[in-house]
Parts: C-alpha cells; structure tokens; sequence
C-alpha cells in the first residue's frame, strides 16, 4: 500500500470519520457548537478538512483553528497539509509567533491562540475568517480565555453588521434594482469549542446553550497502570520506570511527563550514566528532551524517527501533552505533576510552583500512548491519589500576571474589563494590579486609555510589557543594542550551567564574563562573547555541524548551557527583525554603562527593592522581604538598591538577576 492509501484507510478508520456529515450538518444549523471526543479520535485533523470539503471557505474564507501551544499548531498542521496531500504554507498553514507559513490560498490555517488574538488588534472582526476552531479549550490558557470572550463579541459585532447589510441591500434594491453585487457580505462566525476532556455544560452555558455533540469510540486502548504507594521521589520513580520499561516491555518509544528543563536535563545525564551500567547490546536508548524554551527546530527532534534497534526516551513537560502525535510512543510515563504560573495578587508578584495536574491533563497525557496502536501508561502515584485530582486544572486567567492581556483589550477598545464577559473573572483585584502597572509603565493615561505612541507600541510588540516598555526606553538611552541582548536573553530559561561536581571550575569559568555592574550586563558579556566566537568560526567555516560542534565545545568549556544559548541568539534576531519592522532603529551605548544602567533603572523600577540593615532588600513597590540568589553577580557585594527580573519562592523568597540600581532614578520615581 502507497503512503496515499495508507492515509485514506488510516482517516477513514478514526472515530469521527462515521459522523463526518452529521457534524457538517450540525455547524450549518448552529453558529456555536462544543465537541468532546476522546484523544486521538480525529477531531484536530480531520473536522477543518470536512468542513473545507463541504464548502465553508467560498469566497476565499479561511477556516481557523488554535492551539494553547506552537508545537502542536506546527506539527498538525504538517499532518493536515501531508493527508490533503498539499504542500505546506498553501492550501494549510500555520502562524505561531515570529513565523507565518500561511499564503493567500491558506484555507485551512492552525495558530495559536495568542496569535489569533495578536490578528483581532488588527482585523477586529475576524473577517478573513468562516469558522474558528478553539482546540484543547479544556487547557483554558489565559490566551483561550480570553479568545473566546473576544470571539462571542465578534459573533455578536458580525450578526449586528450583517443585519444592516442586510438593510442597505433591502435600499439597494428598493432604489436600484439591478445593482446588487456579488460582493463579498460577511457571514456569520461559526464558533466550534473542542476538547477530549471539557466541562461541556460549563461551556455551553458561557455560550447561551449551545449543543454539544459528543464523539464516541477511540481508535487504540490505553491500559492505565498506577504504582500501589505514592513515590518519594518522582524523578528517580520517572528514572526506574524508564528501565523497567526499556528492559521488560517489547518495542516502542517512551513519553515521560516531567516539569521542567533543569529536572530533564538531569534525568537526561541519569539515564546515560545508568545506561553505561547495563549490558553492551541493552544500550541502544536515545533521549530527546522537549520542553517550551527549547528552539523549535530542536523541539522537532522528537518527531524525527527512531533509529532501528533504538529505543526512544522523550523527557516532556506539559508541551506534549495535548494535540500532539509523536510517531512510535507506545509507552506514557506520567509523574502527575506540573509546573505552572502562580500569581500573588496582593505583591503583584507572578512565580511558577510545581503542583499535581488535573483529570483532564492526566486524560490528556495516557491519550499520547494510543495513536499509532494500542499502548501503556505508568501513571507513578496510586489510584487513589487520581480520584483526589481537580477535574480541570485553575483557569491561567486567575493564576497570572494580566498585564500583558489587559493592554491587548485595551488595544482592542475594549475599556472597561470588569465588564468583559469573561468566561470566569479574573479577580479585581489582579485587573487593578495590571492596570496600575500599565500606568506606571506610561502604557496608559490618567484616565486609563492607552497612551499614544508608547502604549499602542507596547501593545505591538510580541513581548511582556515591561520588556516592551524597556525596548522603548532604550532607544532614548541609548542602548537598545544591549537592552535587545537583555531582553532575548532573559527569554530563555537558565544560561548558565553546570554540573554539581564542577561548581567551583564552573564559577572560576563564568568569572571572565561577570560585571560589577550586575547580572544583566553580565548576560550582554556572554552573549557578545558568544557572537563574536561563533563569527570568528563562521568566517573559518561554513559547514554547519563544524559550526555547531565548535560553538558546544565553546558553551561547555564556559559552563554556558548550550540549547539556551542558541535560543537566545534565536529569539534575538527575531525581536530584532520586529524592531527594524517598526523603524526602531539600533544603537549602542558603547563603554557609558551608566547610560545602560540608567535604562535598566527606568525600565524595572517596578521590581527595585533597598537593603535593609540585615542584608536582606525590601521590594519597594510590595514591602515584600527578599533575598539576593547566590547565583547573582552580586551576592557577595549587596549594593544598597537594585532592580531584579525574578521572584523565586522556595522556602525563602530570593530575587534572581539583578543589577545595581541608577539610585538617583529611583528616587524619582518613588518620591
Ligand atoms: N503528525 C502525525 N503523525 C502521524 N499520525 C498522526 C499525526 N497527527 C495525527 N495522527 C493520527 O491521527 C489520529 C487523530 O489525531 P487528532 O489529533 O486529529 O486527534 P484528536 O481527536 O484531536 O486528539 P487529541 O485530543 O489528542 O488532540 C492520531 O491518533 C494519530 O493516529
């Protein structure tokens, strides 16, 4: 059988396929329907390529369907474009962030839903679009949240549109009969909400009693195993697993649910360390880790196939949880726990914790096992622990910073937010909180409307309004060029690395790079360091294994981690790329660090905080008492005031990233 067949027999025996017309006609007779069906029964794939066939993109219309997460957006979209058997870009495409591979035949489009959300600043009735499609909505991302109060608003806004249309048609005829034109009447929003594990009713209330239809059937079982106690330690149980696993069980890769990039790294070098243990012809194990802040094209990894012989480990967060198919993983081993944002309100301070997941995510999570065949999950806690699970996770909305979210509305016209219709309200207290922020970052006006240029810019850019807002600032001091490096560099998660047995060779290596100054103009030391290595290399080759084989060896002679560091140089040239888009041009400050150090001031005073007599800061917005981190350049030194970037809460409270505040500054802005 051809890979063309292969495919057509494969969709035609997913689950959804027997009511492929029974849903068609469901979203002709409804602008508003929920879907549950189970994981991996073919709601992402197949229902935009039904509803293409049956005629919903006429008049060059384009049928939307988001995603809380880029990799699922690109990878499905891959699929989709594969099964209609199109080249990707065309008549399927997807836009995430910095990266659009749609074109104007584009019918069938996968995103994410901040981007469609970024799309709404700019077309805010969505009118390119038939359907959308909120996929996973069981997620309820901040960004979905609020999509889908933006989206009810855009049903409502189009319906009103289409009535008056109707009304100027009605005069058109009435005083020029033959004048209509066939031009192109917006219709209304099909609006589909989708997900394997959704509180429908809930959903269906928020959209004045939509139906929902429920898909029935899977295509491969689960067998859900669970361990008889819970475990101590979830990193060394994920550790056993993996073996037991690799040395009992037949073939088939293995998905582990872990937290975050530092627990994968580790799990990582355990796995090899163990391996060297075991018998020559038992070692054929690859791991391949994926988590948010790695490069995308290194994400892609897990996708590509297994060598023969091997046996594939991916060490996972919560990024491949939903949506995705990674091809040949039979076996899910889920340690039930995740790290997620966490917002305190009242020191407007966000932090991210570790806590169990929910129902739905551990749904979500087992599901990844069954695509391709039947298949395992080790879920490493009892059975009893799963009934004590909340059945959907807190809504991100109540557990974040809404700063960034509260300027795109604003942005959006919409003024007031303790009257948005919100599906579940953030507190009033966290919307006061953003607001006040906003203002203090002159994003908003005395009477809360957005400020012109500065908050409508702010609102452009792809980034967190305070690294907006810095960006901004630079360009007056001067020294945009470094604020650009900070900026690209705090968007990755940890720089520096090493291994516990060589901390002291490791701080001995990060010394060459360390300012006085503080951490910030430390990272702009590494990250020219790394730019001026990695020309000297390109100029000598242009072979690009030779050029990533020198510039590891760089990162690991300097303890720098080195997927971060090619991160960094990533999300780099893309901010830059934005800021030539908008005219911003790019200057340096040179030597005059006090220029720097003044922008620094006025972009973070927010975050600034004063030595108190006990070596201890007092944040100066909150009262909160922190500690400076012994990973900060400026540990030992303890300048009177600083202004940090990150608030880590273990069982103390230690800032991170820190540099010696321009007091003057401060000053001003405090009196
Ligand atoms: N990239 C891919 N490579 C190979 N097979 C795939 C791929 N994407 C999807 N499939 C196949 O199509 C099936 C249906 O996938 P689809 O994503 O449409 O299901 P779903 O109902 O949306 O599931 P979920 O809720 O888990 O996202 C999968 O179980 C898998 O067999």
């Amino acid at each position: 059988m051809d890979r063309k067949d292969a495919i057509l027999q494969h969709r035609t025996s997913l689950p959804i396929a027997s009511v492929e017309m029974r849903l068609v006609d469901e979203v002709r007779k409804h602008d508003t329907i929920i879907i549950v069906g189970e994981t991996g029964s073919g709601k992402t794939t197949q229902l935009p390529q039904y509803l293409s066939n049956a005629g919903f993109c006429f008049d060059g219309k384009v049928i939307g369907i988001t995603q809380p997460r880029r990799v699922a957006a690109v990878t499905v979209a891959k699929r989709v474009a594969e099964e209609c058997d199109v080249q990707l870009g065309q008549k399927v495409g997807y836009a995430i962030r910095f990266e659009d591979v749609t074109s104007r035949s584009t019918r069938i489009k996968y995103m994410t839903d901040g981007l469609l959300l970024r799309e709404a600043l700019l077309d805010p009735i969505l009118s390119r679009y038939n359907i959308i499609i909120v996929d996973e909505a069981h997620e309820r991302t901040v960004h979905t949240d609020v999509l889908l109060g933006l989206l009810k608003k855009v049903q409502d806004t189009r319906l009103q549109k289409q009535k008056l249309d109707k009304l100027d048609l009605n005069n058109l005829i009435q005083f020029d009969n033959g004048s209509q034109s066939s031009n192109t009447k917006l219709t209304p929003l099909k609006l589909i909400i989708m997900s394997a594990s959704l509180d429908a009713k809930g959903f269906s209330e928020y959209f004045g009693g939509a139906k929902a239809f429920h898909v029935q059937g899977r295509q491969h079982p689960v067998d859900i195993l669970y361990t008889y106690h819970p475990e101590p330690d979830y990193v060394d149980a994920t550790l056993i697993m993996i073996f037991q696993i690799h040395l009992e069980e037949g073939p088939g890769d293995i998905l582990a649910f872990l937290t975050g990039q530092e627990e994968i790294e580790s799990v990582d070098r355990l796995v090899h360390e163990r391996l060297k243990q075991l018998p020559e012809g038992s070692r054929n194990v690859l791991t391949v880790p994926i988590y948010s802040s790695l490069p995308s094209e290194h994400q892609m990894n897990v996708f590509k196939p297994t060598p023969v012989s091997f046996r594939k480990v991916i060490l996972a967060t919560n990024i491949a949880e939903t949506s995705v198919t990674i091809p040949g993983v039979k076996y899910v081993i889920d340690t039930g726990l995740v790290k997620v944002k966490n917002y305190n309100p009242v020191t407007g301070m966000e932090s991210l914790i570790i806590v169990p997941i929910s129902k739905a995510q551990s749904l979500q999570r087992s599901g990844r096992a069954g695509r391709e065949g039947p298949g395992k999950c080790f879920r490493l806690y009892p059975e009893s622990e799963f009934w004590k699970l909340k059945d959907s996770a807190v809504p991100e909305i109540k557990r974040c910073n809404l700063s960034n979210i509260v300027l795109q509305l604003k942005a959006l016209g919409i003024d007031n937010l303790l009257e948005f219709d919100f599906m579940e309200k953030p507190s009033r207290e966290a919307i006061t909180n953003s607001l006040q922020q906003l203002y203090l970052l002159g994003a908003l006006s005395d009477d809360c409307k957005l400020t012109d240029p500065v908050g409508f810019q702010m609102a452009r850019f792809p980034l967190d309004p305070i690294y907006s807002k810095a960006l901004i600032l630079s360009g007056e001091f001067k020294c945009s060029e470094e604020m650009l490096i900070v900026v690209a560099m705090l968007s990755v998660e940890s720089i520096f690395y090493s291994p516990r047995e060589k901390l002291e060779e490791a701080r001995s290596a990060w010394k060459r790079f360390s300012s006085s100054d503080g951490d910030h103009q430390t990272l702009v030391i590494v990250f020219r360091a790394a730019a001026e290595y990695l020309k000297k290399i390109k100029a000598a080759t242009s072979k690009t294994k030779a050029i990533e084989k020198n510039l590891n060896r760089w990162c690991s002679d300097n303890f720098i981690n080195n997927r971060s560091l090619k991160h960094a140089l990533d999300v780099h040239s893309q901010i830059k790329r934005h800021l030539e888009q908008i005219d911003m041009s790019l200057s340096s400050c040179g030597d005059d660090m006090l220029q720097f150090r003044k922008c620094l001031t006025a972009s973070f005073f927010l975050n600034a905080a004063e030595k108190q007599p006990d070596g201890s800061y007092r944040v100066k917005a909150t009262g909160q008492n922190v500690q400076i981190h012994p990973s900060s350049v400026l540990f030992r030194s303890k300048p009177d005031s600083i202004i940090f970037n990150e608030l880590v809460q273990t069982n103390q409270s230690y800032v991170r990233t820190i540099s010696r505040a321009w007091s003057p500054g401060l000053v001003s802005y405090y009196d």
